[in-house]
C-alpha cells in the first residue's frame, strides 16, 4: 500500500496548533506576531500565493499586512520600505514575494531584510548558517518537505536522496537540510547526463523540475519515496506536479500529491517561522526552530 503524504492535513494540524498558541498569547496580553508580505506588480500566480498566505495568517490570528506596490516602484523606494519594516518593532516577519520585476536586483532586496525577520530564509546570512549546519531561518519549501517526512517517520539517516533541480529556493537548501539529517545527497539538473540512472538509485526522489508530469514510473526505484515540488497547469488547466502521479503511485512506498502536498507545507512553515520570531520578539523565551 502506498502512503499518500498528506501535506494539507499536516498543514491544517500545525496551523490549528499555532492558532491555539496565538489565542493563549492574547489571553496573556502578549503582543501578537505580525507578518508583512510585500507584493510588487500584478503577476496573477503571485497574487494567488499571497492571498493564500494572508488567509493562513488571518486564520491563525497573526497581524497580517499585505503591502501592494506598483510594478514601476524603484529599487531605492522598495529598500526604503523594507528599512521601515526592519525598524518597526511590531513586525516579526518580512517577505518580499518573488519573482521581482526585472529592474530590481534580487540580491540587494534579500540583503536588505533584517535576517531576524527573514521568514523566507533567503538572506545570505541565513543561507550561510544553513550551509555550515547551524540553521536559524529556513527556506520554507525544503523545510516543509523535511517536516512532512518526519511526520510520517520516514528515515533519512544514510538514505540516498536524489534531488532534481538546483534552485536557490528549493534544490540547494534542501541539499543542506538533507545533509544535516545525515542523508547521502545527489543534486541533478538540466545538464545532468543519464538522469534516469541517477533517479533509479534514489530512496527519496525530490522533483523540482518545472515540467508537468515529467517523472514517470521508469524513473523511480520500487519502494522509493517521491516528493513532488512541481506546480504546473496541464492542457486542461488542471494543477499538476512534476510527477505523473497515477503512473508512479503503484511502484512507490510514499508520495506527495499536487495539490495538497508540498504547497500547503510551504505556507505553514512561513507561519511557523513568523511564530518562531514572534516568540523571541514578543517577550517569551526563545524556542528551537528545528
Ligand atoms: N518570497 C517568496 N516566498 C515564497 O515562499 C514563494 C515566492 N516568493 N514566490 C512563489 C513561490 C511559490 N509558493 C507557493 C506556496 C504555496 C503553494 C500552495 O499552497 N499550493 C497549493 C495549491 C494552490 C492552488 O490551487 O493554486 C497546493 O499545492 O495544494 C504554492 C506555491 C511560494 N513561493
Amino acid at each position: 500500500m502506498t502512503v499518500i503524504l498528506d501535506g494539507k492535513a499536516l498543514a491544517n494540524k500545525m496551523q490549528a496548533n499555532l492558532a491555539n498558541e496565538v489565542a493563549d498569547w492574547k489571553s496573556k496580553g502578549y503582543r501578537i506576531p505580525k507578518l508583512v508580505v510585500i507584493l510588487i506588480g500584478e503577476d496573477s500566480a503571485s497574487k494567488v500565493y499571497v492571498k493564500n498566505k494572508e488567509k493562513s495568517a488571518q486564520k491563525i490570528g497573526f497581524h497580517s499586512v499585505v503591502r501592494r506596490l506598483d510594478e514601476a516602484v524603484s529599487e531605492a523606494e522598495l529598500l526604503d520600505i523594507i528599512a521601515e519594516y526592519n525598524q518597526d518593532e511590531t513586525v516579526d516577519g518580512i517577505l518580499v514575494q518573488l519573482p521581482l520585476p526585472k529592474h530590481i536586483d534580487e540580491e540587494n532586496v534579500l540583503l536588505a531584510i533584517d535576517p531576524k525577520k527573514d521568514v523566507d530564509g533567503f538572506h545570505p546570512l541565513n543561507v550561510g548558517k544553513l550551509f555550515v549546519g547551524d540553521p536559524d531561518m529556513h527556506p520554507c519549501t525544503p523545510f516543509g518537505i523535511i517536516t512532512l517526512l518526519k511526520e510520517y517517520n520516514i528515515e533519512l539517516v544514510g538514505k540516498k536522496v536524489v534531488i532534481i533541480g538546483r534552485s536557490n529556493i528549493v534544490g540547494k537548501p534542501l541539499m543542506h537540510m538533507m545533509l544535516n539529517e545525515d542523508a547521502t545527497v545527489t543534486i541533478t539538473h538540466s545538464k545532468t547526463k543519464n538522469l534516469k540512472e541517477e533517479t533509479l538509485t534514489a530512496d527519496v526522489l525530490v522533483a523540482a523540475i518545472g515540467q508537468a508530469e515529467f517523472i514517470t514510473s521508469d524513473y523511480v526505484k520500487e519502494g522509493a519515496v517521491v516528493i513532488d515540488v512541481g506546480m504546473n497547469r496541464n492542457s486542461d488547466g488542471k494543477l499538476v506536479g512534476d510527477v505523473d502521479f497515477e503512473d508512479v503511485l503503484p511502484k512507490v512506498s510514499a508520495i506527495t500529491p499536487v495539490p495538497g502536498g508540498v504547497g500547503p507545507m510551504t505556507i505553514t512553515m512561513l507561519m511557523e517561522q513568523t511564530m518562531y520570531q514572534g516568540r523571541k520578539h514578543c517577550g517569551e523565551e526563545s524556542h528551537d526552530n528545528k
